[in-house]
């Protein structure tokens, strides 16, 4: 899988080469390419803002600079999926990450200032391309770096080979069970005066399985009620529910 991420800040990627991210790199896994969108500007002060139509305060990031980019890195691969962070976008999810780890190329548009200008999406919907506007949660950030080292990394230990343990993934929060995480332990058995949970230490592995059912649905009720609405009851027994 090819990822193309465009920013003015092209350093703020470099945490992807480190940890999985990084061993995917370099085992050729993963073909993460960061680019500088100032490398297409055509000025001498190398301008990628300008002030915006309608007036407000900011400046947004000009059309023609980021259409010389993204037309670069796309180039005539008509598989490119066009995904850019923005607050105003639908919460990138899980779901997301799933969907995005099947494709064989996607590039981030990560803005600054107000934001980008929007004819950028609107022209690569108009040729038909995917696009996709995501936030990564309700909350205000600077830029889209941060949301990229979010949907890179969440991507990325998805793909074949990445992650040591594929069983992993399996179990994990927000998987297909629509349920938070379990709590977990490991040694000193005794720590602080606090102990571990009598059932994780029985070896009784139907019992184990359940107790984590029971520890993930309970948070998911106290933690993420939203989550609860969306759970398939079907797939829940009496005993489930009885919690
Ligand atoms: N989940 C999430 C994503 C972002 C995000 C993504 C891309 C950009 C590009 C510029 N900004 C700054 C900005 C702040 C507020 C209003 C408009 C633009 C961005 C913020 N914030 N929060």
């Amino acid at each position: 899988m090819r990822i193309d991420v465009v920013s003015i800040f092209p350093d703020y990627l470099a945490a992807l080469d480190l940890s999985l991210v990084g061993k995917a790199r370099r085992s050729g896994l993963l073909d993460l390419r960061v680019h500088d969108l100032r490398d297409w500007t055509a000025d001498r002060h190398r301008t990628v803002d300008d002030t915006p139509f309608g007036g407000g305060a900011g400046m947004v990031m000009r059309p023609d600079v980021w259409g010389a980019a993204i037309d670069s890195v796309l180039g005539d691969d008509p598989e490119g999926h066009l995904v850019i962070p923005t607050p105003s976008g639908e919460v990138f999810t899980q779901r997301h990450a799933e969907a995005f780890a099947t494709e064989t190329h996607l590039v981030v548009a990560c803005g600054r200032y107000e934001g980008i200008d929007a004819r950028v999406a609107e022209r690569y919907r108009a040729a038909g391309r995917r696009v996709s506007e995501l936030s990564i949660g309700d909350y205000v950030l600077n830029g889209g770096e941060v949301a990229a080292l979010v949907m890179v990394e969440a991507v990325g230990r998805l793909l074949p080979g990445v992650v040591g343990n594929p069983e992993s993934l399996v179990e994990e929060s927000h998987g297909a069970a629509g349920l938070l995480e379990y709590p977990v332990y490991t040694k000193p058995p005794a720590w602080e005066g606090l102990e571990i949970p009598e059932v994780l230490l029985s070896g009784h592995h139907a019992k184990i399985d359940r107790w984590r059912r029971d520890r993930a649905l309970e948070r998911t009720a106290a933690r993420r009620p939203d989550m609860v609405a969306a759970l398939d009851v079907a797939g829940l027994d009496k005993h489930d529910l009885r919690l």
